[in-house]
């Protein structure tokens, strides 16, 4: 039986494109580099970033009063910009901020940290990352006239996070910082940087871009941002960047499964896999067997429930999106550690959609499964949907995609069905629909597992 060659190149459409593919992280000297382009006066503790989210927005500590507070927040849409040329234009410094994570000099913090590997827990890293981008954006859409924003601003992708370091210790200080580097019409992208004190130097850990989107003062409609002005070279660049990036999203979007045929490369790709795991004997749909060395897709799967409580909420009384990737990357980690064996490392987060609010009160279904594997590393999908508890129907919250590397090299994953329907999938689910067709390799992946019989 012929091995099956996936070679990255052919995956144009997955995350495992040229350059963004699972070797990229730690292992790219180049992500070495600092982006680090401006001094904050004092950085603030990572304790007091979401106080200080709570005093722009105006929201109540108490769950009680949450409708109250709503209430007064309509009072400042006459804050709201009607263009966005009416809004003053903000440099990159604008938005810059610093935030302290000192794990080192502050032991106390470290326990909600800490994983049993004594290692720092990522998951608690993704929360953190998400506060900080949501504060950065309010620092490049401040409204000085008014004491609260207007503005209710969303996480809605995260581009990517490469980690340039297999783990981080739990006993020394980080350093978080980043700011606003590209704006659209109503969404800005937010650069993030990690870096961790080493024989006195901070060095750079981790590299991550976020996008998020202003919404009015009730999060109902969408809402102008201040244009961005870069200054210099260096800044110039990062824009261009930005831009690029708001390019490549638009195309990927339209080339979409959900909107295009699979092209001739993933055809055959697909097709391929097809191939090696048919049976030579009976030479069907459902006679199929796995090469050496193998595992069916389906066998990796992990499921888990969140019931999703005004603790999690955040400042607009949704579900915080920080607290839904940190579930999602732990059950995504569960099943890499489950798949290969040992306990793995995050190497890559790429485009994690934040399709739908979770609304408190969700029972928030996450369904995890390995989607691709090279090497020591796994390729995790995670899916999370809401149900709702009037009529069941299912609706997708978000798309998560993490990357790990194993301690050892792991079996490569197989769909199974080609022509077959699994058992209770229901095709009029459009939440279900979302899953199978995203435009990632999972999105391949699962093309083949879910297709329709022919
Ligand atoms: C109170 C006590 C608790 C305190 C705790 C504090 C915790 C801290 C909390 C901190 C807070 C933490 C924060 C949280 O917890 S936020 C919670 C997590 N996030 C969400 O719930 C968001 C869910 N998603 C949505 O609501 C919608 O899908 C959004 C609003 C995102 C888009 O909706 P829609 O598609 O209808 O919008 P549109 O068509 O009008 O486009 C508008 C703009 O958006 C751009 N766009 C759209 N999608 C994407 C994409 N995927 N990639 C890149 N860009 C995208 C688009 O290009 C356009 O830009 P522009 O061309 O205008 O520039």
């Amino acid at each position: 039986m012929r091995p099956v060659a996936l070679r990255l190149s052919t995956l144009s459409r997955g995350l495992l494109t040229p350059g963004r593919g699972l070797t990229q992280g730690f292992q790219n000297p180049e992500k070495q580099r600092v982006f680090h382009i401006h001094e904050a006066s004092s950085p603030i503790h990572v304790n007091n970033v979401r106080d200080k989210l709570r005093e722009i927005v105006g929201v109540s500590t108490n769950w009680k009063d949450h409708m109250k507070a709503m209430e007064e927040r309509k009072l400042l849409r006459s804050f709201l910009a009607k263009s966005q040329e009416a809004l003053p234009p903000r440099r990159m410094k604008d938005s810059y901020v610093e935030v302290l994570l000192p794990l080192g000099s502050q032991p106390e913090l470290r326990e909600k940290y800490l994983t049993v590997q004594n290692t720092v827990r990522f998951g608690r890293i993704l929360e953190d990352l998400d506060s900080l981008g949501v504060l950065i954006c309010y620092m490049h859409t401040k409204v000085h006239e008014a004491k609260m924003s207007p503005l209710s601003i969303v996480t809605a992708l995260v581009d990517k996070i490469d980690m340039c370091k297999k783990s981080l210790s739990p006993e020394r200080d980080i350093k978080l910082s980043g700011h606003v580097s590209w704006v659209g019409k109503t969404s800005m992208e937010a650069k993030m940087q990690m870096f961790q004190l080493q024989d006195s130097e901070y060095c750079p850990v981790l590299e991550a871009t976020f996008v998020m989107v202003a919404r009015d003062s009730e999060n109902k409609g969408s809402a102008f941002v201040n244009p961005l002005i870069p200054e210099g070279p260096k800044e110039e660049a990062l824009f261009k960047q930005g831009e690029l990036n708001k390019g490549r999203r638009v195309a990927f979007s339209s080339m979409s499964l959900l909107k295009m045929a699979p092209s001739a490369e993933e055809r055959t790709t697909i097709h391929e896999m097809f191939l090696n795991t048919l049976d030579q004997k009976t030479i069907s749909f459902q006679s199929r067997i796995l090469p050496p060395n193998a595992v069916w897709m389906e066998k990796s799967k992990l499921k888990s429930l969140e019931i999703c409580h005004p603790q999690e909420r955040n400042i607009f009384n949704r579900i915080f999106g920080g607290f839904l990737m940190r579930k999602a990357y732990e059950l995504g980690w569960a099943t890499a550690c489950n798949f290969g064996g040992s306990r793995p490392f995050v190497v890559a987060v790429d485009d994690i959609m934040f399709q739908k609010p979770v609304e408190v009160g969700s029972l928030l279904f996450l369904s995890s499964q390995v989607c691709f594997t090279q090497g020591n590393y796994i390729q995790v999908r995670v899916h999370s949907e809401v149900a709702s508890l009037h009529n069941k129907e299912h609706t997708t919250t978000n798309v998560f995609h993490f990357t790990f590397m194993s301690e050892n090299e792991v079996p490569l994953v197989f769909p199974r069905t080609y022509g077959g329907k699994l058992p209770g999938l229901s095709l009029t689910k459009a939440g279900t629909l979302q899953q199978i067709f995203s435009f990632s390799l999972a999105g391949l992946g699962q093309w083949i597992e879910h297709r329709p019989a022919d």
